[in-house]
């Protein structure tokens, strides 16, 4: 690698740690912000970023690179072999690891059960698990403003969320101050998974030795803490898949009396999938492995995004109090007194919605995605970067095998498509005609011009999913509860999924002071 010349040689980028290292230490630093963000100020849309042993790969945010990536050519770039083999051990044989064919034909089958409509079907289990969270706030703040970790509950009501409304099965009533101890799992899950993210690398080589029963006993033996943790959190979440699973199958069998008799009554994302796949014809079909593999799908993908935005949301209405008290009057007026706010209403009111997607751009929850070239290609680019050699590029020739890792944030926050007030959290530009780069630019997200829940065939399946879980539990919590800052230090550490600890401690979490809304 060292002697050998790569197209790649003259893009501009960091210099290396160490060769061994190259520059990962800092991409997968969870205190890596600075890192990250100067790759998005620093250098032009795509930059080279230094992998283990001279491997050279490419951090890219260009628009039209980005287009290539993840939609013109997504089938070249694929997800990365490493990413495939680590995810399928923790979560099975789902969305995040299925390729090519198969993951169309899950996508065909499943697209359809995340539609509006079922959205809407699910409206009640959002508000009835909502007002479980506000009455549980509610009888801990009995006297006064209290500090309260607002992750952890947010964390369980996202849980819960995904559990009613995607599996049909209640995780945690949201009573208890402790959650059982597979929500504990989960929310340690990322963290965990991040910490070992550096030997990840080395997954498809160890996945060759022996059969998975004598990988298993060699597994135990590792004595790293981490590890073993993320042995027990993966077989958590296994058993717990299994065992819903089962249930479900069970009552499909038993007929539709037996159906309704479930938490969410057969309208959850699972039910409805079981029965697609039941009258889907044969090609369609999906096998069982399947199915079990998206139920840890869905809770991985749909539970610690949701509720860091959710955190991430309250920490800036606290620290924004006017936008904080403008927000929760356009909650209180659509009530109009009454309990809920329908769903069309909701989704459309200004103001809630300009503060969810000012927050999901700037503090997008997955700031990267990693992709692999599976053959060697042309990366197209919308401007020209000039080359460590001073000459000017105008497209790069890419190898088959170099990661690319998309730039969600730096994308999100590029000041050449956003204005000069690209790092600014500001939810009032969603108010006003946003500037003609950004509606020129065709950046390729599905949402607003955004890379947070990516574009193409893998954009997120639960985007819509999340924006209604999201403005409900707001609508429900503003309209109550009144949040202040803490006077902790919070730091929101880059991961896989980021998150928040108090200070440089590694326990995900967010205090914050909640009072009653008073008048209301
Ligand atoms: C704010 C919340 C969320 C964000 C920011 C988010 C972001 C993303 C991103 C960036 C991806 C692409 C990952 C990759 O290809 O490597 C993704 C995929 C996915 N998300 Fe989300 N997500 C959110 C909420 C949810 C929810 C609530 C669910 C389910 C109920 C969900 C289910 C999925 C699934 C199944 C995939 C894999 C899709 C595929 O490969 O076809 N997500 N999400």
């Amino acid at each position: 690698r060292v002697f050998i010349h790569s197209p790649l040689d003259k893009i501009p980028g960091p210099p290396p740690v160490s060769f061994a290292k190259g520059n990962l230490p800092q991409l997968y630093d969870r205190n890596g912000w600075d890192f990250i963000k100067g790759l998005g100020e620093k250098y032009g849309g795509v930059v080279k970023i230094n992998g283990l042993y001279g491997a050279k790969m490419l951090f890219v945010f260009d628009p039209a690179a980005l287009s290539s990536v993840v939609v013109k050519d997504q089938y070249v770039y694929e997800r990365s072999e490493d990413a495939t083999k680590s995810t399928r051990l923790m979560l099975g044989d789902g969305l995040l690891t299925s390729q090519g064919e198969t993951h169309r034909k899950q996508r065909k089958l499943m697209n359809p059960v995340f539609s509006i409509n079922h959205m809407r079907d699910m409206m009640p289990i959002f508000y009835q698990i909502s007002r479980n969270l506000r009455d549980a706030i509610a009888s801990r703040i009995d006297n006064g403003e209290k500090e309260i970790d607002v992750l952890d509950w947010m964390a369980r009501t996202a849980l819960e969320l995904v559990g009613q409304a995607g599996l049909g099965y209640s995780f945690d009533p949201l009573v208890q101050d402790k959650a059982d101890a597979y929500a504990e799992a989960i929310k340690a899950l990322v963290p965990t998974a991040f910490g070992l993210r550096l030997y990840r690398p080395l997954l498809p080589i160890a996945l060759k030795i022996g059969t998975p029963a004598i990988r298993r006993r060699i597994l135990k033996l590792i004595p790293s803490t981490r590890l073993q943790r993320m042995r027990e959190i993966s077989d958590a979440i296994d058993a717990h898949s299994k065992r819903i699973f089962e249930e479900k199958k069970q009552a499909l069998a038993r007929g539709d009396e037996a159906v309704l008799k479930q938490v969410g009554a057969g309208k959850d994302i699972l039910s409805r999938l079981m029965q697609a796949n039941m009258t889907a014809s044969e090609e369609d079909r999906l096998p069982e492995n399947e199915l079990l593999g998206q139920m840890s799908t869905f809770i991985f993908a749909g539970m610690d995004t949701t509720s860091g935005a959710l955190a991430h949301t309250l920490q800036l209405l606290a620290e924004h109090p006017d936008v904080q008290d403008k927000m929760r009057a356009e909650i209180v007026a659509a009530l109009g007194g009454g309990q809920e706010i329908p769903y069309d209403t909701l989704v459309d009111l200004p103001y809630l919605d300009a503060v969810c997607r000012e927050t999901l751009r700037l503090y997008a929850p997955v700031t990267t995605v990693n992709r692999t070239a599976q053959e060697d290609i042309v990366l197209p680019l919308s401007e020209p970067i000039r080359g460590t050699d001073g000459n000017l590029i105008q497209e790069i020739p890419v190898p088959k095998g170099t990661e690319v890792i998309v730039g969600i944030l730096a994308s999100n926050r590029n000041p050449a498509l956003w204005g000069p007030d690209a790092a600014e959290w500001k939810p009032e530009r969603w108010l006003e005609p946003l500037p003609d780069t950004i509606n020129t630019a065709r950046v390729p997200g599905v949402y607003s011009h955004l890379m947070t829940f990516l574009g193409g065939g893998r954009a997120c399946i639960g985007f819509k999913f999340s924006q209604l879980e999201m403005k409900v539990v707001l609508a429900v919590l503003l309209s109550s509860f009144k949040f202040s800052l803490s006077s902790k230090e919070i730091v929101w550490n880059v991961a896989g999924i980021q998150y928040p600890t108090v200070g440089a401690s590694g326990k995900p979490e967010m205090p914050m002071k909640i009072d009653r809304v008073k008048n209301t």
